[in-house]
Parts: structure tokens; C-alpha cells; sequence
């Protein structure tokens, strides 16, 4: 790529009976200097371009790069729907073609063709039905990659870490052990430091049970695996907390002492960020050895169809994709979101 070239960065429109075309189309008509190549089906493209009432212009990619791009330019790698959206109605039938977006948007970030990729949401129970074992774009990718991934969830106020991810909640106590538990904090621990800028990352560790299992009496799970991983690994240099009451961590007096929280599992901590900053926080994939963002929302089948879908989420993860892609480059020592929080020490 030539100094001067605008990053090209994939995007996958996820479920095509959700917003996520919409939400392509409106990210399209912003002015973000990024070359955006959207991997999926080009009428898919234009049919939520006319819901949502916005021009666009599709090129087919040749792989090159530019320098400017005018809002509602769209960049477009086809790969066809097996049967029409009907909005609102996921098809089953289609969920190769899903998969196939994401398969072809991670091997191109991996071979270099792509500088990153955001996804639009999909509608997982639809892959599920056509008898495709599938539990999120997060997981797909990690074993895509072959790498051992968290999924991180961030505002510019606050950024949650996940311990396990689409778990039914009965398997999440077994799916936590102290292999597990150490191999992930390694890995938020160094993503803060390489993707956020923190030299020395505080994390706060939530405790599995109510008041972090009240010593023993509410539950072991902090005695017997949470504690002896913290204990080893603040051994080694790292700045851990907790484990934290899960109730009690978010309040505004803890919040200053941590840059990230651990969250034992998937509803332990995304409600409180999806209620307070669902307009703007991002999802990521820590540990990839590609930058994948997505938005913090799913497939809103109740607002697809209506161009009515909001795309500050989107918007927001490419905003961040971008910001990755550049420090990345650079090596820049300025933190990423770290307004409005009370940073450690950032390089
Ligand atoms: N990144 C992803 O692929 C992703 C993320 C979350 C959920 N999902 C999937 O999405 C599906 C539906 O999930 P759900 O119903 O729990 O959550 P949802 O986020 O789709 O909807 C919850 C509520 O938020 C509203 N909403 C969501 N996005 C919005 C937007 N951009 N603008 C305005 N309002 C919006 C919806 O209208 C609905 O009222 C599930 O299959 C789930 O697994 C996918
Ligand atoms: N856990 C995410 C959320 O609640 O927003 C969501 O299900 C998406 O996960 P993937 O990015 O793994 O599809």
C-alpha cells in the first residue's frame, strides 16, 4: 500500500434479513477515509440502499488501492445470496452464503488483502437451522485462525473482556478452569498494551457468584480457581484485581481503579455497557491475528426493512478499525479510547 492510500477494510453485512445491509449503505454515506469493500451480494446492496432512501455507487474491487473515496462509494467483492431477503425473516438457505462472506473476509485479512474487517450481525439461530454448529462470528474466526481469541466489548467509557463467550449458562462454571482463566487474562493483558496503549493495563477480575462467592459460602469458584491464577500471575508483573463482586464493579468508585473488567461470562457485564453506551460501543475479537470489529447489536429484525436501523455502532467500529489499522502502522503511543476514563500508565 502507498503512503498516501486509504486503508481498505472489509465489510461482511452478516444476516441479509437484518439491518446489517442497511447499516453497510449508511456507513457507506459517510465521509470516513477508509476504502470499504463489502463481501457480500450486490443486489442485497442496492435493495437496502433504496429502504434506507441512500445513493450509493458500487465498484467492483479490483484489489487496488485509492487515495480519496466520495461518501456513498462502496467498494464490492459479490458473492450472491442463495434466495432473496425477505426483511425480518431469516433464511436458512442463505446461511452458507453468511459463511462464505466470513470466510473470504478473514482469509483476506489474513493474506494481507484487507487491513481489517467489520461485521454487521447475523442471526445465529438461522445457521444453527440449517444444521450448521455455529455460536458467533467470534468463534468462527478463532478457529478459522487457529488462535485463542476474547471477545472484548468497548465504549470509550468503559471495555469488558469475556472469560467465556455463547455458553449455555449451566457450562459456564466448568468451562472456566485455571488453564483457560490464565490463557485468557495473557491475552487481554497484552491486547490492552498493543491495541489500547496501556503499558501496564489494570484488569478487574469479576468474581464468578454473588459477592464474588461471599468466602467460600456462596460458591467455590473464586477459592478454588479464580484466586490462585490472579495470586500467580500478579506474581509475574501483572496489575489484577478482584475477583470483583460482579454487582458492585461497575459503580463509578471502582471504575478508576481498572482500564478493562473480566467478565466471567456473556450477561455478567454486556448489559450494563449495552444500556448506558449501546449507540457507540464496539465489539472486538482480542487475539486474532487480524483487527476484526463489529458493532454491539444484533440483527433487529424488528426495525430491518424500515431504513430506520441506527449505524452509530457500526460507524463507531469502523471508526475503531481505523484507529487500530493506524497504530498498527505507526506503532503510535496514544491510547484508544481512553477519554473519559482514568488511564494507567499509556505509552
Ligand atoms: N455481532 C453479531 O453478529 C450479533 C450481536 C448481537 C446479537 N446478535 C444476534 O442477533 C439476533 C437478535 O438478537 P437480539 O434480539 O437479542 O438483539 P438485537 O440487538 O437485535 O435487538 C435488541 C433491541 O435493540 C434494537 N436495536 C438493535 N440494533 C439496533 C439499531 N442498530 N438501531 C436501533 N435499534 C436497534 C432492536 O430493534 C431491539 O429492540 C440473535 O440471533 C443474536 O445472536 C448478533
Ligand atoms: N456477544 C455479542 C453481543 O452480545 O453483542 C454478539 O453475540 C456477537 O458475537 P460475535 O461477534 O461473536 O458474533
Amino acid at each position: 500500500m502507498n503512503r498516501l492510500a486509504l486503508p481498505r477494510l472489509a465489510l461482511t453485512a452478516g444476516e441479509p434479513a437484518g439491518v446489517g445491509p442497511e447499516l453497510l449503505v449508511r456507513l457507506a454515506a459517510t465521509s470516513l477515509a477508509a476504502n470499504f469493500v463489502a463481501i457480500t451480494d450486490r443486489a442485497l446492496l442496492e435493495r437496502a440502499a433504496i429502504r434506507c432512501g441512500v445513493e450509493i455507487n458500487l465498484i467492483d474491487d479490483d484489489g487496488g488501492d485509492v487515495e480519496e473515496r466520495s461518501p456513498g462509494t462502496l467498494r464490492i467483492r459479490h458473492i450472491p445470496l442463495a434466495a432473496n431477503e425477505v426483511p425480518g425473516r431469516p433464511d436458512p438457505r442463505n446461511a452458507q452464503h453468511v459463511l462464505a462472506t466470513l470466510a473470504e473476509a478473514a482469509d483476506g485479512c489474513i493474506s494481507g488483502r484487507y487491513g481489517a474487517l467489520i461485521t454487521a450481525p447475523l442471526q445465529k439461530s438461522s445457521i444453527n437451522d440449517a444444521g450448521i454448529s455455529f455460536s458467533g462470528h467470534t468463534e468462527f474466526f478463532a478457529a478459522h485462525s487457529h488462535a485463542d481469541v476474547v471477545m472484548m466489548l468497548a465504549s470509550p467509557e468503559l471495555r469488558v473482556a469475556l472469560a467465556t463467550t455463547h455458553l449455555p449458562l449451566n457450562a459456564v462454571s466448568a468451562a472456566i478452569d485455571a488453564t483457560s482463566l490464565e490463557r485468557t487474562l495473557r491475552i487481554v493483558h497484552n491486547e490492552l498494551q498493543a491495541k489500547f496503549g496501556f503499558a501496564e493495563p489494570r484488569i478487574a477480575v469479576l468474581g464468578l457468584n454473588p459477592h464474588a462467592g461471599e468466602n467460600g459460602h456462596l460458591g467455590r469458584e473464586e477459592i478454588d480457581t479464580i484466586i490462585p491464577v490472579l495470586q500467580k500471575l500478579r506474581q509475574q508483573g501483572m496489575q489484577l484485581l478482584g475477583p470483583m463482586p460482579a454487582d458492585t464493579a461497575f459503580v463509578p468508585a471502582q471504575r478508576q481503579h481498572y482500564d478493562a473488567v473480566l467478565a466471567m461470562y456473556h450477561d455478567q457485564a454486556l448489559p450494563v455497557l449495552k444500556s448506558e453506551a449501546f449507540d457507540r460501543t464496539v465489539n472486538l475479537t482480542l487475539g486474532l491475528p487480524f483487527i476484526r470489529t463489529s458493532v454491539d447489536h444484533g440483527t433487529a429484525l424488528d426495525l430491518a426493512g424500515t431504513g430506520k436501523a441506527d449505524p452509530s455502532s457500526l460507524i463507531a467500529a469502523a471508526q475503531m478499525a481505523l484507529n487500530l489499522v493506524a497504530r498498527r502502522a505507526t506503532h503510535s503511543s496514544t491510547p484508544l479510547q481512553s477519554e473519559g476514563t482514568a488511564s494507567s500508565k499509556a505509552v
